[in-house]
């Protein structure tokens, strides 16, 4: 295993030459690399050559890219990336980018390069439309949820993947940013000057505490599939007509409602940023309405194909009983209301904002769509066990926004 070293864009570039065949043949001199990331943790390098090949070099480095030294982090993150990416590639091959390399020593991995396709949440920011994106992502969903359970694998092999996959520090960083931080005065939130007040209700309402401890405690002891473990508008790339998910270093195996959540969580902060990103009110609303339709679509999606999936795919005939897949089902639903409120309400006042709030330049708006942001986020946490449906759910959202 080679010894690890933080690389410059010509060490990304001799490496990636060093180790795919994708520029065989070409003057190396000709190649040119530069730093792209835009993420919270990591280094990405694009390498490519005029004449159109390129390729993306992925390397974690010893901290937290976005706060520095002071916050280190394992370098086991790069290969957790790579093992689960190939793992969602066997099972939805058209959804993730293909891996040409990875190196764990060098916490290296070279992928397809995607520069021609766009991030979502840049592209939802300026309220733009993926056909692709929603079928895409239930089954991407109901995929790797289901394939990587104890639904589908044998016991001895769904053991060595929990294993496989542990992943303490990442998952630190989900239980304190998702779950601990925003309900109390922590330095590293990241309050809007204004908005002090309204977060600090947060740290009072003991009913809500009380449900994300439930949350919390579901996140740390239920492995239930390997999740992707940070699905949002970030991670995923779009093009009219194709979607890859990205990012997977969050992987391990916990309750199949937090990806699920996590994802509506991120359509539900682009509803909320619309309020003051989109000015013209038709337009406005037709876009909002459309995001909610993703969302009933995105969980029927979901449920339908995984449905299937029990009925067709189930290994173990102990689990094979209808009335238990059917409470299976209800539970991810619950749990995924949950996440969903969750990722809401830490996007709004936690450490990592999202732009689309962030980038509403009118102040006032601004506050007014974080505001939404968490009184969606706290219905959908409390009354999860309530709302017994997507209808359920979207009667909620239209009576509790503001249009
Ligand atoms: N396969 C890829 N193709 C093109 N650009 C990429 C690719 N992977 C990452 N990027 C770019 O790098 C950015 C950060 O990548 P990401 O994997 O989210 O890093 P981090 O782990 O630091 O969050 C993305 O927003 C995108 O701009
Ligand atoms: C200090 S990590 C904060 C936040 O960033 C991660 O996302 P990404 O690296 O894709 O930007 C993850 O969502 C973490 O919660």
């Amino acid at each position: 295993m080679a010894v690890y070293k933080t690389f410059q864009p010509q060490d990304a570039l001799a490496y990636a030459v060093a180790h795919t065949s994708l520029f065989e043949g070409l003057d190396p001199a000709t190649l040119s690399c530069s730093e792209i990331g835009d993420g919270n943790l990591n280094l990405v390098f694009k390498v490519s050559h005029p004449s159109g090949t390129s390729a993306i070099v992925k390397q974690a480095l010893p901290y937290a890219r976005c706060v520095g030294e002071s916050w280190p982090l394992t370098l086991d993150r790069a290969r957790i990336e790579a093992e689960a990416m190939l793992i969602e590639s066997e099972l939805c091959p058209a959804l993730v980018p293909t891996i040409y390399h990875y190196d764990a020593g060098m916490a290296v991995t070279i992928m397809e390069d995607l520069s021609d396709h766009v991030i979502l949440r840049q592209a939802m920011v300026a309220g733009e439309h993926f056909p692709r994106l929603i079928e895409d992502m239930a089954r991407f969903l109901a995929d790797t949820l289901f394939f990587t359970s104890d639904l589908y694998l044998d016991q001895q092999q769904k053991k060595a993947r929990v294993a496989q996959f542990i992943n303490p520090e990442l998952c630190k960083i989900t239980e304190d940013l998702f779950f601990l931080d925003p309900y109390c005065d922590h330095e590293r939130n990241n309050v809007y000057p204004g908005f002090e007040t309204r977060a600090a209700a947060l740290w009072h309402n003991e009913a809500l505490k009380a449900e994300v401890a439930e949350l919390k405690f579901r996140f740390l002891t239920e492995a239930q599939a390997l999740l992707h473990g940070d699905v949002h508008a970030g991670s995923i790339f779009v093009r009219q007509d194709s979607t890859k998910v990205i990012d997977a270093e969050f992987a391990y195996y916990g309750p199949m409602g937090f990806d699920i959540g996590s994802f509506i969580g991120n359509l539900l902060l682009n509803f909320c940023g619309q309020w003051g990103l989109m000015a013209a009110e038709d337009q406005r609303n037709a876009y909002r309405s459309g995001l909610l339709e993703s969302i009933d679509q995105l969980w029927s999606g979901f449920a339908e194909r995984f449905s299937e999936h029990l009925s067709q795919s189930t290994r173990d005939p102990s689990l094979n009983t209808l009335r238990w897949q059917s409470r299976l089902l209800r539970g991810i639903w619950q749990d995924t209301l949950g996440y969903a409120g969750c990722e809401l309400i830490r996007r709004t006042v936690g450490l990592a904002h999202v732009k689309d709030l962030d980038s509403i330049a009118d102040e006032q708006r601004r506050l007014q769509a974080a505001e939404q942001a968490l009184i969606l986020g706290e219905a959908l946490v409390l009354q999860r066990h309530e709302l017994d449906n997507m209808a359920d759910v979207l009667a909620m959202l239209v009576d509790k926004v503001r249009y």
